[in-house]
């Protein structure tokens, strides 16, 4: 009872008291529910229908809240997610203090969003605070390291010669309208479980379909978080989620068995797990029972069985949807931008002539570099990042004082849109902004030390797929391609992208 006194009123009171000293205002917030029907019944009006025309003016329609309460109460305003405060801000100074080491310790993932990733993420990476996180974090690292992605480098031309024989296949077989955004998902799917998991696509299949399906029946069950304990109130959907979790968890449990027999066969040095993610696991769970035998563990964090199953669903999580909507988004804009289509295939012609790209090719895709960032500029698959204080924290040289409690919402995609920082074409497909290197204020992968550690990953795997896709294909833009990005989780067009593709009449086949 104190427990739920504490989180549902005096924290929000002590919270409440602490901004509003300091002038931070926000739209007037009810008991529990805060403003959560504002938002929802905003983003239902804002997404209730298509763009219209190509335009990528977006924020108003995904994160029309922010637009209405940024106007009324100042940049830095406060609203309240159920008994959850989330304070916006976006000035670069206080966004980049916050994201520093110096915050680290200081901050993570809140209660809210734990529970609401419960089923798909667990513990994994993504959700993991404190000490915790600080292990994790050290032991997956460095399976992205730069020297290990060169070797996966063939990995990922392989997997993409697939998908151009599946795209080529469809042309012949239903014609040249296809929708590429489920290509694309499939693709990055088999790259990720190829290189990390030492498996398929295929087989990784159910795995894919189960995280899919956990998700969307987590936000469903999740709508009610807000209310006191609801997360023991019977639920329809519990019994599904507890099902298919089950299943999901059985799966990933045989394939890190097989991957453990066949590293146990010593076969693993060349394989891909013995390079990837799930052969990192492995050895640290290895010395973590290897402590245990010896009675020389002293209870620091590390990988038991559950702790492994959460990174593995936390990775084909992570690698999977944000990969295959940055490939799907760029070729939108690339078929509705011809120019800087033929711009980026000359390019891969004249670095890799007929050739699949090697690790050396990459960086001199200097313009394809340009065309993945304004892609993720205008079109980021996390819009939003959000930050807890754990314990009081300043911002800002002292300006804003963050309580204990409270979380720090950036909206990276109002950021990504700003004019004062993009200038007045801050709406339109301009690569070349990105012509000297890194943009102003850009924080697709967020930044400092728990920014995204599959980073120069998804660069290496864009680069790979986008340039044999270009050097594959002419694609334009469907006429059957309606404009409408909607934000579940991640950023991504409700109705898919159907493109004409036109295969490349080579004198041989290049892939
Ligand atoms: C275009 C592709 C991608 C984008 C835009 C992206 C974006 C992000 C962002 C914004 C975060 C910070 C989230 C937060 O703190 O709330 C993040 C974290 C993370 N990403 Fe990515 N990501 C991408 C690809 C990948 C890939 C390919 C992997 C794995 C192979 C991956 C694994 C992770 C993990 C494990 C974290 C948590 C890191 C931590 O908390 O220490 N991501 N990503």
């Amino acid at each position: 009872a104190w427990v739920t006194l504490c989180c549902y009123v005096l924290t929000p009171v002590r919270i409440r008291r602490a901004l509003a000293g300091q002038g931070v205002r926000g739209p007037p917030a009810r008991l529990l529910v805060g403003n959560l029907r504002d938002v929802s019944a905003l983003v239902a009006e804002a997404t209730a229908g298509d763009v219209g025309s190509l335009n990528h003016d977006i924020v108003g329609r995904l994160l029309p809240h922010y637009v209405r309460w940024s106007k009324a109460y100042g940049k830095l305003f406060v609203y309240w997610y159920g008994s959850e405060p989330r304070v916006c801000v976006t000035d670069p100074g206080m966004v980049r203090e916050l994201l520093s080491s110096r915050h680290a310790h200081a901050t993570g993932k809140s209660w809210m969003q734990r529970q609401g990733a419960r089923h798909f993420i667990g513990g994994g990476l993504i959700m993991a605070n404190g000490a915790a996180w600080v292990h994790q974090r050290h032991v997956v690292a460095p399976a992205f390291m730069a020297d290990r992605l060169k070797g996966r480098v063939g990995h990922m031309v392989e997997c993409t010669r697939g998908a151009v024989r599946a795209l080529r296949e469809a042309v012949a077989r239903e014609g040249n309208e296809v929708e590429v955004g489920k290509h694309m998902a499939r693709l990055a799917g088999d790259i990720i479980a190829r290189t990390e998991f030492d498996t398929s696509y295929d087989t990784g299949k159910r795995i894919f379909s189960l995280i899919e399906e956990l998700q969307r029946l987590t936000a469903r069950s999740s709508r009610y978080l807000w209310v006191p304990g609801s997360q023991y109130f019977p639920s329809k959907y519990r019994r599904e989620i507890r099902r298919l979790n089950a299943e999901l968890e059985r799966l990933l449990q045989e394939s890190i068995q097989r991957s453990r027999e066949i590293a146990d066969e010593g076969r693993t040095p060349s394989s891909a797990c013995g390079m990837g993610l799930l052969g990192m696991l492995l050895a640290e769970t290895e010395k973590k029972n290897k402590k245990k035998r010896n009675s020389d563990d002293k209870g620091e964090p590390g990988y038991d069985a559950q702790m492994m199953i959460d990174e593995c669903k936390t990775f084909f999580f992570a690698g999977h949807e944000t990969s295959a909507l940055l490939l799907t988004w760029a070729i939108m804009l690339l078929a509705t931008n011809p120019a800087w289509q033929d711009r980026a295939r000359a390019e891969v012609a004249a670095v890799c002539g007929d050739a699949p790209p090697t690790a050396d090719h990459l960086p001199k895709l200097t313009v394809l570099q340009m065309v993945i960032n304004e892609t993720l500029r205008l079109y980021p698959p996390a819009t939003l990042l959000p930050r807890m204080a754990f314990e009081d924290i300043t911002l800002g040289s002292g300006e804003l004082r963050v309580p204990r409690g409270a979380s720090v919402w950036i909206p990276v995609l109002a950021i990504h849109h700003d004019e004062a920082v993009w200038g007045p074409d801050a709406h339109e497909f301009r690569p070349d902004r990105f012509a000297s290197g890194r943009g102003r204020f850009f924080l697709p992968f967020a930044s400092g030390p728990r920014n995204c550690v599959g980073q120069a990953y998804a660069m290496v795997e864009a680069k790979v797929v986008l340039a044999m896709v270009l050097a594959s294909f002419r694609f334009g833009i469907s006429d059957e391609y309606r404009h409408a990005p909607v934000n579940v989780l991640t950023l991504r067009p409700r109705h898919g992208v159907p493109v004409r593709l036109l295969p490349l009449a080579t004198t041989r086949p290049r892939y």
